[in-house]
């Protein structure tokens, strides 16, 4: 069977797209999908989604983490699926879609390339020691730390996602470093069991976190660097809830090809 695919980055957050409109494709296939994510025998991605109809919806997001295991929200992913759907014509600029965490509403760029994604409120923020953990889509701990740039991300990350408290269920690992606007972010993402270039809903996760610690409330725009660029997280804060939080940045197409399965 021939499955036509798109590649796509955010931030150079990767994914192997399908355009799944006419469920052709039976994507309940772990072992496929990682091989497709593969680096070496696959196109290689960080995750994998599919485009489905969904009545009430432009469109439903079926994510894949690249184990092939599905997962839950992708920000980035999310972001780029907009772009593949606007892409095929299913959107223009605005829309309203389905996925594993609810319905989103996002809006893209007229030339297709940038995209605003609205994520799920949050009104719960906990502690583990010096670190904050928080769901915004996809479960996550922010732990600020010292010269980030050399820090060893794959090591330190994947211990303590595979800690005691962790290790059943996994979690995102987002170290940070205060810039002079904004903040550097290296995330370890679980289900990729490595570090990424961004991760959507890690750089949601720090930017809430760093407002309730320094107490930050009204209406917030916190800019965030990453290995693969530059994001931007804006909300509303009241002190116990945060709302209308946008995660945004670039969304690109970078090949289309044919797989052979
Ligand atoms: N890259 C993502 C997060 C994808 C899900 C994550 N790997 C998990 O399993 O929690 C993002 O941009 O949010």
């Amino acid at each position: 069977m021939n499955i036509k695919f798109y590649k796509y980055q955010g931030a150079g957050n990767d994914f192997v797209l399908v355009d799944n409109r006419k469920n052709v494709v039976d994507h309940q296939n772990p072992a496929l999908i990682a091989q497709i994510c593969n680096r070496r025998f696959g196109v290689g991605g960080d995750g994998m989604m599919f485009l489905q109809d969904k009545q009430g919806y432009d469109f439903e997001m079926v994510y894949y983490n690249a184990d092939g295991q599905p997962s839950s929200m992708c920000g980035n992913g999310g972001r780029c699926i907009v772009a593949f759907a606007k892409y095929l014509g299913v959107i223009e600029t605005e829309t309203e879609f389905l996925a594993v965490d609810g319905p989103h509403y996002a809006k893209i760029s007229a030339e297709g390339d940038w995209v605003s994604l609205q994520m799920i409120d949050v009104d719960t923020i906990n502690s583990d020691g010096e670190a904050y953990v928080l769901n915004t889509g996809s479960p996550h701990y922010v732990l600020q730390v010292d010269d980030l740039k050399s820090k060893d991300v794959y090591h330190d990350g994947r211990a303590i996602r595979n800690n005691a408290t962790y290790s059943e269920k996994g979690i995102n690992i987002n170290f940070i470093e205060p810039l002079n606007d904004g903040y550097f972010v290296r995330t370890f993402e679980r289900g990729v069991e490595d570090e990424t270039f961004a991760c959507g809903t890690g750089v949601t996760a720090v930017a809430l976190a760093m407002a309730q610690h320094h107490n930050q409330t009204g209406h917030v725009t916190t800019p965030i660097k990453v290995l693969g660029g530059d994001l931007n997280i804006r909300f509303d804060y009241d002190g116990k809830r945060f709302t209308n939080i946008f995660l945004e940045g670039p969304a690109k197409l970078v090949f289309e090809g044919c797989l052979d399965v």
